[in-house]
């Protein structure tokens, strides 16, 4: 039998190739950067070829190594060589920690420059002012439904959506308390808060709840004292040097939230995509049955309706639908025609693949 100093002898070697296959693949990427710049390529990310790439690779395996070890490290290969032609520049609201950073890193990857911009409409705005080339925004929460602010920003914007993913959210219990009794005071943002509600009045019944902007402001608080506690990911409590007291403290054991990337144009067909659209109907009896009706009768499913005020008038709403299909897909393409005919107002908010997910 081999002996543990061989074997790590073998598995040094292995990684010296690896290492070499790096750089191999980092010359590549060079030279597509200047392939692109001589076909006058106006951006270097390439969501599609990415993900073509991750399907592939995770299709063909690799022996006893993970599959979703697989993704992980080609999504950060990917990052790495695409730093290499052009750092991608990504926006996500609040601040580090947040879980809109987790859904950004797994997107994008540890090698994208990140920029946070404190609220959603920072987000739209830094997108549209080019500072960012997208942004990553919560869209919808299993627990708490619509992320109103997000709904009522991609009405307004001429921005796109151009990707989702439905992200796994669990929350922790941060403090240097040195148990739930020594905890008098709970820090959290209004959506930790709210989705760890009956945790809290279960375990922590007499602490004071106490909101706060962003999960890092809670850490703050937790930081510098030791009766307060801050709910936050896992990573937001790691990132700050705080003690963990509780896992998964949210009250629902299956919570997610959707996020979408926001960008200038959206996304090629893939086959296996979504469509939002927003459109406001005229007053009248029945007007948003007969509206629904022409998606019932091209066989297209709905996989969410939402109303918001229209904000023109009072007591005037738009619809926003999710649809499966690609607005370039014939039947959806044709369902939208009709709309355009029955409604005073369509507009298509992107269409994107629909998210795997992410845990
Ligand atoms: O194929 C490309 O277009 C590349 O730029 C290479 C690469 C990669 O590393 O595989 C890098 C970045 C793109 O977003 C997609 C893929």
């Amino acid at each position: 039998m081999a002996t543990l100093g061989d074997l790590r002898e073998r598995i040094d070697s292995i990684d010296d190739r690896i290492l070499d296959l790096l750089a191999e693949r980092a010359e590549v990427a060079v030279e597509v950067a200047h392939a692109k710049r001589a076909a006058n390529a106006t951006q270097f990310h390439d969501p599609e070829r990415e993900r073509r790439v991750l399907t592939r690779l995770q299709a063909k395996g690799a022996g006893r190594f993970p599959r979703d070890a697989i993704r992980v490290v080609f999504r950060e290969v990917m990052s790495a060589c695409l730093s290499l032609e052009e750092p991608m520049k990504v926006a996500f609201p609040g601040t580090e920690g947040a879980f809109a950073e987790v859904a950004a890193r797994h997107l994008f990857g540890l090698a994208a420059r990140y920029r946070e911009t404190g609220t959603i409409e920072g987000v739209f705005d830094a997108v549209r002012a080019g500072e960012a080339a997208c942004g990553v925004v919560p869209v919808e929460s299993s627990t708490d439904g619509s992320v109103t602010l997000t709904a009522d920003a991609l009405i307004e914007s001429d921005l796109q959506i151009r990707q989702e993913l439905v992200l796994d959210v669990a929350y922790c219990l941060f403090s240097k308390a040195e148990g739930l009794s020594g905890v008098a005071r709970v820090h959290g943002h209004p959506h930790a808060l709210s989705q760890c509600r009956l945790w809290l009045a279960k375990h922590l019944p007499g602490a004071q709840i106490v909101q706060t902007v962003s999960a890092a402001a809670a850490a703050h608080e937790a930081l510098g004292d030791p009766s307060a506690a801050a709910i936050g990911s896992r990573g937001a409590g790691e990132l700050y040097g705080l003690p963990l007291l509780r896992e998964r403290i949210h009250d629902r054991a299956e919570n997610a939230t959707r996020f979408i990337v926001i960008a200038p144009a959206d996304a090629p067909a893939t086959g296996a995509d979504k469509t939002s659209i927003v459109f406001s109907v005229q007053e009248e009896p029945g007007a948003l049955r007969r509206v629904l009706a022409i998606f019932d009768d091209a066989g297209i499913n709905l996989t969410r309706i939402e109303s918001r005020p229209s904000r023109q008038k009072h007591w005037d709403y738009v619809f926003l639908v999710d649809l499966e299909g690609h607005r370039s897909d014939p039947r959806v393409a044709d369902a939208i025609e009709r709309l355009r005919a029955r409604c005073e107002m369509v507009k298509v908010l992107g269409s994107y693949p629909r998210s795997t997910g992410a845990r």
